[in-house]
């Protein structure tokens, strides 16, 4: 996979040689440019925004830098790369987002900042590649960069020889292969840790045991944290009034 990234802070993204998306890197899996908007402006200030038309507070991302840094990378690239621009009003990005642009060969990120980026920008790129506008989640960041920086943890994690164990991906919380449902708390040595014991039925040796177990926390937890996760199941809380009835 290739990403390019653009960015008024590319240093941001230094911390993507650290850890485990780093060794992809250098085991080919995935390489990923980061271009600094600013090399795309011609003035002495190298100005990247401006005041917003019809008024309202902050500054706006201006057109042309970005529709040059689009150029480049495009005038780069085989085949158009899919533009993925973080947002606050974009689709939620969820690990389902996340497996299908692990199937993409090629994404060029957009890092927004100020109160975002001309909306020509976007308008003028889907006339020549694929367009995501994805949201983390309903909270509002500065900017793109911290975005980013999740999302292609998110993607990268899920190539192929990137995590050592591939098992390891499938029961994940929000797994697409599982029912979707959260984590089961896990634990490991020591056995009795300041008074807390590990659960007994994960020292039986029984597998189907442990699995039952398992299951049952994870739905204890998506019940109580996640009932959106569980459309037809009420909250726990109502469970237990409806228990008690
Ligand atoms: C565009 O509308 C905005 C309104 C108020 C502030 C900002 C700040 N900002 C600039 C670029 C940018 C890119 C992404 C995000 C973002 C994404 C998520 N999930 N939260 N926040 C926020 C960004 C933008």
């Amino acid at each position: 996979m290739q990403a390019d990234i653009v960015t008024i802070f590319p240093d941001y993204f230094a911390p993507l040689d650290l850890s485990l998306i780093g060794k992809a890197r250098a085991a080919g899996l995935v390489d990923w440019r980061v271009h600094d908007l600013r090399a795309w402006t011609h003035d002495r200030h190298r100005t990247v925004d401006d005041t917003p038309y019809g008024g309202g507070a902050g500054m706006v991302m201006k057109p042309e830098p970005w529709g040059e840094a689009f150029d480049a990378v495009l005038g780069r690239a085989d085949a158009p790369p899919t533009l993925v621009v973080p947002t606050p009003s974009g689709e939620p990005f969820r690990q389902a987002t996340a497996h299908e642009f692990a199937a993409l060969p090629h994404l060029l990120f957009a890092c927004g900042r100020y109160e975002g980026i001309d909306a020509r920008v976007v308008e003028h790129a889907r006339t020549r590649m694929p367009v995501r506008e994805v949201s983390l989640g309903d909270y509002v960041l500065n900017g793109g960069e911290v975005a980013v920086l999740a999302i292609l943890e998110a993607v990268v994690r899920l190539l192929p020889g990137v995590v050592g164990n591939p098992a390891s991906l499938v029961e994940e919380s929000h797994s697409v292969a599982g029912a979707g449902w959260l984590e089961y708390p896990v634990y490991t040595k020591p056995l009795s840790w300041r008074g807390l014991d590990v659960p007994p039925v994960l020292l039986s040796g029984h597998h189907g045991q442990v699995a039952a177990w398992r299951a049952e926390q994870s739905l204890e937890r998506t019940r109580a944290r996640r009932p959106d996760l569980l459309p037809d199941t009420p909250p726990a809380a109502e469970i237990g009034d409806a228990e008690l009835a």
